[in-house]
């Protein structure tokens, strides 16, 4: 058994939460999942855990920072965030809100090319696990680890969460550019100049460089922009085939964060003035301003430039 039977808690019963239960279950740890909908003790099952996991979509943070801070948390237990979004009041990312409200525990973000679906049926993968605590790191890094879960260390973890945060927002693009069947050359040339509008939001917000075109960065971007699996490709994709974004989400399984992540960046674009001319036109498109086909339109006429200024 791993590091003296960790015991972990899981907080988030959504598909990412159980999927990282799993995933410590396979290394036999002992793993509790919590989700507000059963009803269970927080206090109880947090009494003798080391490690608590967030896997909750953005909208949950807040509620289980304020449910934590009530139940006054050992300042010895380990957090990990796991969600990918930016809050809507604050446009703070999850690792500033949880580095807020408990500063004094180890802090990590686990974040990578991780559509939930696949790792269920054991395919191979790999994600990042980023501290500033290195300590904290390798100790998750050990407990989640496996023959078909790689997990690497890094020392960003501001920047590993943006770049998973940032990406579903082109996910939502790529989409579109799928389902409007534009091939292969505008989806490579949309991908690529998405990484640069990622990279300039994401070290404006403090990430490293480097990071973005880390598995976190790049890797995530390439995944959640190429599977159908992925939750904010179906939105555009859906979107391009002529369906209100109510209708596409009233079906759909879990939350596509980057609906919500698209509103506030264009709000942190805008203080900040960062030029984001996809996140612009997907931001339109969400809120049936434009089509996806003025969508195209727009983000091709635009001034011409040099590649990279
Ligand atoms: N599904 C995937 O493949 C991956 C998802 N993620 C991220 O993990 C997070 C969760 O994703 P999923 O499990 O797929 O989403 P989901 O929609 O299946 O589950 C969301 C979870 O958050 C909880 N939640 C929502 N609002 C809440 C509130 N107000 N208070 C308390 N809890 C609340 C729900 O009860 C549920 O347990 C998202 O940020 C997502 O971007 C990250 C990597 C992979
Ligand atoms: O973040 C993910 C894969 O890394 C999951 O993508 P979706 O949230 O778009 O399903």
């Amino acid at each position: 058994m791993l590091e003296n039977a960790k015991k972990i808690t899981v907080i988030g019963g959504g598909i990412w939460g159980q999927t990282l239960a799993n995933l410590a279950r396979l290394n036999h740890l002992a793993v509790r999942v919590w989700s507000r909908h059963t009803g269970e003790d927080l206090g109880a099952i947090i009494a003798d855990t080391e490690v608590i996991i967030s896997a909750v979509s953005i909208k949950g943070v807040v509620p289980t920072i304020e449910k934590l801070q009530q139940l006054q948390l050992n300042s010895r237990i380990i957090i990990v965030t796991a969600t990918k979004g930016l809050e809507p009041i604050t446009t703070r990312t999850p690792f500033h809100l949880w580095n807020q409200a408990f500063p004094a525990n180890p802090l990590v973000v686990l974040s990578g090319p991780n559509l939930a679906k696949e790792i269920n049926q054991g395919l191979p993968a790999a994600t990042v696990v980023a501290s500033y605590l290195q300590k904290a790191a390798i100790l998750l890094q050990k407990l989640l680890s496996g023959e078909s879960f790689r997990v690497y260390l890094n020392s960003d973890p501001l920047g590993t969460e943006l770049g998973g945060t940032l990406k579903n927002v082109m996910a939502i693009a790529s989409g579109v550019c799928d389902g409007l069947q534009l091939g292969t050359n505008a989806k490579s040339a949309l991908l690529t100049r998405a990484l640069p509008e990622i990279v300039r939001v994401g070290t404006c917000l403090g990430g490293c460089q480097e990071t973005f075109f880390g598995l976190s960065g790049l890797g995530d971007l390439l995944a959640t922009c190429n599977s159908p699996l992925s939750r904010n490709y179906q939105v555009g994709y859906q979107l391009a085939l002529g369906l209100s974004l109510p209708e596409i989400l009233a079906k759909l399984e879990g939350t596509a964060e980057g609906i919500n992540t698209t509103e506030v960046l264009m709000r942190i674009a805008q203080e900040k003035n960062l030029y984001v001319p996809i996140t612009c036109q997907v931001d339109r498109l969400l809120r049936g301003e434009i089509s996806p086909q003025v969508a195209v339109y727009e983000l091709m006429r635009r001034d011409l430039k040099a590649e990279f200024d």
